[in-house]
């Protein structure tokens, strides 16, 4: 018997980074509807003919269009990306006072509308974002999740494939805590076709002498910065990272993702949202895995989540 599979993205905000997630889910041809909110609504119209003037070239027919908020009564996932380009020079956590008020307004109509799928939070700083719509929605902790260190995850293996001349996806690991200056890449767990990396290094010195993981780890802290400074904002490399959860939930794949979830005992913290490697299922946010992280890295976790929560105070 052929089922049908109807799915239904609702993505709210479409400026650059929510405009771009919405190409990238239809050239992906992720879900069968795709419908767009913006409070600037001549720009969601925009967006949603121009997206959908390519259905002759793509893969599979997306229907794109825009919506309203009761267009999440029946949504699998909704994607908020509301907020602002983010200032050259500024911090993450410094976008807050600007986007919460945006945010609690969005979750609280997508609530109205009946809503009972995921939300996948991207609109910095995302953790606090993340966990202010959990705390707001009353959703399961499963169905609330941010985009966390999965981008940062994906510019370390980027970097590193840059340094080394290796495809990036040889690379396995991953950033950990805040998306932030706080995130710190978790080199115990980081490896190169199967190695672990240090020992990868080690073995190679005559070809990778100069590759140095402090850099590395730097340079990946601040990529978003110097694209920031570049080009006024970030949205391909969000953009692919928004359709992955996209496609792993709806598609009930079951990969580990370092989404921003919530941590309830694990890794010894409480009541924080932070990028962990997590699995991801059609219900959202599942199990999260805890890794054997050094003492220093422990350090560096919870100093993310000291920080993070210390935002949090006073937002409910
Ligand atoms: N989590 C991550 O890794 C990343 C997060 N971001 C964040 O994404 C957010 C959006 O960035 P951009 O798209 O570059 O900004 P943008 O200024 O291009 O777009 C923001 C959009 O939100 C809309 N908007 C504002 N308030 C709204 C409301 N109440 N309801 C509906 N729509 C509303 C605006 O009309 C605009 O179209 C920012 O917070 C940015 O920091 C950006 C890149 C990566
Ligand atoms: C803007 C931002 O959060 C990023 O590209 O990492």
């Amino acid at each position: 018997m052929v089922t049908m599979n109807r799915n239904k993205v609702v993505i709210v905000g479409t400026g650059q980074v929510g405009a771009t997630a919405a190409f990238a889910i239809v050239t992906h041809g992720l879900c069968n509807e795709l419908v767009l909110i913006d409070h600037f609504a001549a720009k969601a119209v925009g967006e949603s003919h121009d997206l959908d003037d390519g259905s002759e070239f793509q893969d599979r027919h997306v229907k794109v269009r825009t919506g309203d908020y009761a267009d999440c009564s029946d949504a699998d996932i909704v994607v908020i990306t509301v907020g602002r380009k983010p200032p050259a020079n500024s911090t993450r956590l410094a976008e807050l006072g600007f986007t919460v008020g945006l945010v609690g307004d969005v979750v609280d109509h997508v609530m109205a509308s009946g809503f009972d799928g995921v939300i996948v939070m991207v609109s910095n700083p995302v953790d606090v974002m993340a966990w202010y719509a959990w705390k707001r929605s009353g959703l399961p902790r499963t169905q609330v999740l941010g985009t966390g260190t999965a981008l940062d995850t994906s510019r370390l293996k980027t970097i590193i494939g840059e340094e080394t001349g290796l495809d990036p996806r040889n690379v396995g690991g991953f950033v950990m805590g805040e998306h932030g200056d706080s995130q710190f890449a978790a080199w115990s767990t980081v490896s190169l076709g199967g190695k672990p990396f240090a020992r990868f290094l080690a073995d190679n010195q005559d070809r990778f002498a100069s590759v140095s993981t402090a850099e590395i780890e730097e340079k990946t802290r601040m990529r978003g910065n110097e694209i920031v400074a570049a080009k006024g904002g970030t949205n391909f490399g969000i953009a692919s990272t928004v359709a992955g959860i996209v496609q792993t939930i709806l598609w009930d794949e079951r990969r580990i993702v370092p989404v921003s979830t919530l941590l309830d005992g694990e890794y010894g913290e409480h009541d924080v949202f932070l990028g962990v490697p997590t699995e991801l299922r059609a219900n959202g946010a599942n199990e999260i895995v805890e890794l054997d992280l050094t003492d220093e890295e422990h350090a560096k976790l919870h100093h993310s989540a000291e920080l993070v929560r210390s935002y949090c105070e006073g937002l409910i």
